[in-house]
């Protein structure tokens, strides 16, 4: 028998013949079997690996990439033409579903590096000492609007970051602005249907942005950012970013300290699909050292995201390149769609005296005892008012008159109540006096509340 093996990855085909003789085992052979070796344990798909020609999925070479196979030079076309049959099924499939929120955005690649030495903080390896250097992604965007909507709208922008850290990735999932229009994840589907588009006309619409937050003062602070200049950000490059929810350094002897963490970084992405659609962030994802707070809004987020990138990307979403970690790691849950895994051990249960697997060395974890009755209610001090209040007279007289010019405006919709004017002219006027005077006589109204 003799097997012929054709090398479609060099310039040149090359035929093997099995029934060599060992006498005539060359060097060349040699090389061509060790080049085929590394070449099957090594190989993944990317550009590094592209053949100098045409293939289809399966790498079968294709000689003709223009026309589809016909019978007879008009047609009909044939059904065995599998790689037009191919070529049409991936185009039709090349969209996946857009983040529900913050569906527009831009990603780059960077580097994160440590400054100052905080390892009295938290015994997070990456954060070890000055100089230490982690390599990041990250993706800015805007909140609301689609993924093809303008970038110049005033909203919220989104500011992810993901260091790939030695003991696996840490997502910092923050925003250009340091506080949160509500208090409770419970609030935020509804929060996110109120400021998208209207269902029936698909245009966003002040009166039912208003309508939704009068019920909510909690919303005042996040305001007198939104409404402020910096709500349409310049450029991406001189935005702030926010942690905003509250996590805590733990250091070596388990001791908590809260803090908040941000970081800016620039460079360019290879392919807007593969580093910017399939990126996943998540406020789940922490290293050893860090650990979350008890705030309601961020143990909300720590479900919700890996909930929709699992619909939006699959369930082995986590081994996409640019969302897997570059250290080592193992378990046994990669089977489901889309595993990229390749795993050989015969043992894919936990424990086992046949797998040395073991568990991780234990990392310090916070010491407080969580206890209380089960309930559903709003924090005990709420303070709506001080913080918006100190913000709106901090502002230059230019800058407070186009906060309040924009305040006339978003109330000037036609469509909002009398009652709900009030609503707002009374919670401006909780945080400043002042303000709640002058929007009320630009706005003609007298409050009735
Ligand atoms: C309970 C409140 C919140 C919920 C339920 C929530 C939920 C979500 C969801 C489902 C996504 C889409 C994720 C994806 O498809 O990959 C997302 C994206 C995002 N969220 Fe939130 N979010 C909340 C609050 C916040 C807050 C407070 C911030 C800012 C600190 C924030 C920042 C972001 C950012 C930056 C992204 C985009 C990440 C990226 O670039 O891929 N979210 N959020």
């Amino acid at each position: 028998m003799e097997l012929t093996l054709f090398n479609h990855y060099s310039t040149q085909s090359n035929p093997i013949n099995a029934n060599d003789s060992v006498s005539s085992i060359s060097l060349c052979w040699f090389l061509e079997v060790l080049w085929r070796f590394i070449y099957v344990i090594t190989y993944r798909p990317a550009s590094s690996y592209n053949s100098p020609f045409f293939t289809t999925n399966s790498g079968a070479p294709v000689w003709n990439n223009n026309s589809s196979m016909t019978v007879g030079p008009r047609g009909p076309i044939l059904l065995e033409d599998y790689h037009l049959v191919e070529k049409l099924a991936n185009f039709d499939r090349e969209r996946i579903p857009e983040r529900v929120v913050h569906a527009r955005g831009a990603s780059a690649k960077g580097f994160f590096e440590v400054t100052h030495d905080i390892s009295n903080l938290t015994c997070a390896d990456f954060l070890r000492a000055p100089g230490v250097q982690t390599p990041l992604i990250v993706r800015f965007s805007t909140v609301i609007h689609e993924r093809g909507s303008p970038e110049t709208l005033r909203d919220p922008r989104g500011f992810a970051v993901k260091f790939y850290t030695r003991e696996g990735n840490f997502d910092l999932v923050g925003n250009n602005i340091p506080v949160f229009f509500i208090r409770d994840g419970m609030k935020f589907p509804d929060m996110v249907h109120a400021l998208k588009p209207n269902p029936k006309s698909h245009i966003q619409e002040n009166w039912r942005v208003m309508d939704f937050f009068s019920h909510h003062p909690e919303s005042l602070n996040m305001f007198t950012f939104l409404f402020d200049d910096i709500g349409i950000p310049q450029d991406y490059r001189h935005m702030e970013g926010s942690g905003v929810n509250t996590y805590m350094l733990i250091n070596k002897s388990g001791k908590a300290h809260y803090s908040l963490l941000e970081e800016d970084a620039v460079r360019n992405i290879d392919n807007f699909f593969a580093e910017n659609e399939q990126l996943a962030f998540c406020p789940a994802i922490i290293v050893p050292g860090i650990y979350y707070s008890d705030d309601k809004l961020l143990q909300t987020r720590v479900f919700s995201y890996a909930d929709t990138q699992r619909h939006r990307l699959g369930p082995n979403y986590l081994q996409l390149p640019v969302n897997s970690p570059k250290c080592s790691h193992h378990n046994n849950h990669h089977e489901g769609f889309m595993n990229f895994m390749h795993r050989d051990e015969e043992v894919n249960y936990f424990p086992s005296r046949y797998d040395p697997v073991r568990h991780a060395e234990k990392y310090p974890t916070p010491p407080a005892v969580c206890s209380g009755k089960r309930e559903r209610c709003v924090i005990e001090k709420e303070n709506n008012f001080k913080e918006p209040g100190e913000r709106y007279r901090s502002f230059t007289p230019e800058r407070l008159e186009r906060f309040i010019g924009r305040w006339i405006d978003a109330l000037s919709d036609p469509r909002i109540t009398h009652e709900i004017r009030s609503i707002w002219i009374s919670y401006w006027s909780q945080a400043d006096k002042s303000l709640g005077q002058k929007l009320a006589s630009r706005l003609n109204v007298r409050p009735n509340i």
